[in-house]
């Protein structure tokens, strides 16, 4: 168990507020007006210098260190997702369509509650510390675009640190592990142009239901078939619509899906093969495939250094050294320019019913980590010898 000092303890309504607050007002990527407003005021009410803006939406919070010589940034994502919340929570989203289903409340709120600690313990602080609130990790993605704006310059920041609720590890454990610990991701949209017609005279048309179905079966070959299992991949169509009436043959179908692996080759191996059952189908059905890649994310790799630093910070005993993980974050982009930690905070809890995956509409979790999560960012200051 990760020992939660009484001065964080005493955090606790504060930080539950804060992220109730949070989980009220979801907003997606670069559209996170009112967060960004609510973080601002937050950090100002703790005496720390703010910065509005970066990046559209993002804020930085900056607390000057005695000695100064380093400066260490905590990231926390800010965005939601267009899912609708099915929850009974009396602070459940306003926003109607739209969730904190992927916990970036949660990531907020840990960092706002280490700005409010700090701000107690300002005289203990030697090192710089910048409290960076990122828009837009769901995508189209906001760490690069702020490296891009120098946010990484104009703080001098040398160290980044962020980490991410996860139903996968246990409540009152932190996943993690050296070298790659998320994959690299892309997205895609297909567009099929079939022809529409009477559903009754469907030799007039070309199903673009039917082939888009196609399209779907043959994809499953992919990563069973052409790529080395060892080696790991996924391929998800997650959205697809098509048709207008029960009596049409659809003109036109549409999917979005996502590709997820953790070598460039077999991303590079994966698109190619869509691309070339694509064109097989076209000239099986004599219809138009239309493909768009957007490459997004590369995998989020671990500092060696960094992952020792946690492991002194809260002991090998509250570690679970998982395996890479199939989701993805932008934090990536962070660590090809500086060393970066991230880890999961663990919030699997069967017994009270916190089981839900990220991304589900039932997503939730009990408060109690948020302490745990502040807890473990200030043992890795302490290990770091950023805060006495
Ligand atoms: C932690 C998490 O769930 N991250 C997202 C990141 C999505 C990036 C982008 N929209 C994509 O799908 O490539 C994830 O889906 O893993």
């Amino acid at each position: 168990m990760i020992h939660i000092e009484k001065e964080i303890i005493k955090l606790k309504d504060e930080v539950m507020l804060i992220r109730r607050e949070l989980h009220k007002i979801p907003e997606i990527g670069f559209e996170e007006e009112k967060t960004s407003q609510f973080i601002a005021k937050k950090l100002e009410e703790y005496g720390i210098k703010v910065y509005k803006n970066i990046t559209k939406t993002g804020v930085v919070g900056y607390l000057k260190g005695s000695v100064g010589k380093n400066t260490i940034a905590f990231r926390a994502d800010m965005d939601a997702l267009s899912i609708k919340e099915e929850t009974n929570l009396s602070y459940k989203s306003e926003h109607e369509g739209f969730m904190h289903a992927c916990g970036h409340d949660a990531h907020m709120s840990v960092v706002l509650g280490l700005a409010k600690y700090l701000s107690f313990h300002k005289e203990n602080v030697r090192d710089n510390i910048v409290f960076l609130f990122q828009p837009a990790e769901e995508g189209p993605g906001g760490a690069q675009p702020m490296i891009e704006e120098g946010v990484l310059e104009k703080f001098n920041i040398d160290k980044i640190i962020g980490l991410h609720v996860y139903p996968e590890v246990v409540q009152g454990k932190i996943g993690c592990k050296k070298g790659a610990l998320m994959a690299q991701t892309g997205e895609f949209d297909i567009k099929v142009y079939g022809e529409s017609s009477h559903g009754a005279i469907p030799q007039k048309g070309k199903d673009s239901i039917v082939i888009a179905a196609n399209i779907i079966s043959a994809y499953q070959t992919i990563i069973s078939r052409s790529t080395n299992p060892i080696e790991g991949a996924v391929l998800t169509i997650g959205k697809m619509w098509a048709g207008e009436r029960r009596n049409v043959i659809a003109g036109s179908a549409y999917l979005e899906g996502t590709i997820r692996t953790f070598h460039e080759e077999v991303y590079k191996k994966i698109k190619e093969r869509m691309s070339a059952i694509a064109k097989g189908i076209e000239k099986m059905y004599d219809c138009r495939i239309e493909i768009t890649f957007r490459d997004m994310y590369p995998a989020v790799v671990n500092d060696d250094e960094l992952v020792d630093v946690l492991i002194n910070a809260i002991g090998n005993e509250n570690i679970e050294f998982i395996e890479p993980q199939m989701i993805a974050e932008d934090f990536s982009y962070f660590q090809r320019q500086i060393p970066g930690l991230f880890f999961f905070l663990g919030v699997r809890n069967e017994k009270e019913g916190y089981v839900y995956p990220l991304h589900h509409c039932q997503f939730n979790f009990h408060e109690e980590v948020l302490l745990t999560g502040i807890q473990v960012y200030v043992n890795i200051l302490r290990t770091l010898k950023g805060l006495e």
